[in-house]
């Protein structure tokens, strides 16, 4: 359980994406709290990236309205390149893939971003990607270049990275899917590290480990729409919905 305040921060309504006639999210309502970790757990091809992706405009949505603190951006209307600009600014990704910058070094990856999107000076930048590859437990892999590293440390200099911009709320797209399971466990260490801190996650993710024990909240996705949401351990051990349960029941067989 984490530090969640009950202060909505992020709140989608009838948040919709169709590819031509597919709809790939069908209206979906969501609050999320300031603090809270929110697992989003589902069969393949129910949606669950796309929303991801929706949230902060990397996939632009058919329909709906996205709010995060005080700023609510309306699909109906053309989103202007400052407003994505500081939607994208406060909200942190990590994908499946690390999508590192192969020939700079491990700090240069972390530090870039924060003087180009933020205005911080090198020595300001190199300085707080040590704290948080420190952080992260690599500050021993400042000086070498990605490709040196294994997945799992560069899943979380990607995270680090992604940390570096001070985000409002980070979002996780299988975080450690491509990952060998002894190196998806230092990842979502550092997950839990972080949702332990008051970070406010969303988090798509197949590790039922995670679901049940580190977020305050699962929901499930199928066809595009929420079947089920609520406190993590009711339903992870006593789902309501027979959708629910078959999909657990799945997992469980795999
Ligand atoms: N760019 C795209 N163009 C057309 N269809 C797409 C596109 N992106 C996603 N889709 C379709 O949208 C549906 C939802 O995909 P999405 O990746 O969001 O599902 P998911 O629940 O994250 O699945 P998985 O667990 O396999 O990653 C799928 O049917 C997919 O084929």
């Amino acid at each position: 359980m984490t530090v969640a305040t009950g202060k909505t921060l992020i709140g989608l309504h009838a948040l919709s994406k169709s590819y031509g006639s597919h709809i790939v999210l069908n209206e979906i309502d969501l609050e999320v709290s300031a603090g809270e970790v929110l697992a989003i757990i589902g069969p393949s091809g129910s949606g669950k990236s796309t929303l991801l992706r929706c949230i902060n405009y990397l996939e632009p949505p058919s329909g709906g309205t996205i709010t995060i603190g005080p700023t609510t951006i309306n699909a109906a209307q053309p989103v202007s390149r400052v407003e994505l600009s500081s939607l994208r600014r406060r909200v942190g990704m990590v994908f499946q893939s690390f999508n590192l910058f192969p020939h700079m070094s491990v700090l240069r990856n972390v530090s870039l971003a924060q003087e180009r999107v933020l205005g911080r000076s090198r020595a300001e930048a190199d300085e707080r990607s040590m704290q948080l590859l420190s952080r992260v437990g690599l500050s021993d892999k400042a000086a070498q270049f990605p490709g040196r590293c294994s997945g799992g440390q560069q899943q979380r200099i990607a995270i680090a990275r992604a940390l570096a911009l001070d985000p409002e709320v980070m979002l996780f797209d299988e975080p450690t899917s491509a990952l060998d399971p002894e190196l998806g466990l230092e990842v979502l260490a550092v997950m839990r590290e972080l949702a332990e801190s008051g970070m406010t996650m969303i988090v798509v993710t197949h590790e039922m480990g995670f679901a049940e024990n580190v977020s305050d909240t699962v929901m499930i996705m199928a066809d595009g729409r929420i079947v089920e949401k609520g406190p993590s351990a009711e339903v992870m051990r006593n789902p309501q919905h027979e959708r629910t349960r078959r999909f657990l029941r799945a997992v469980h067989d795999r």
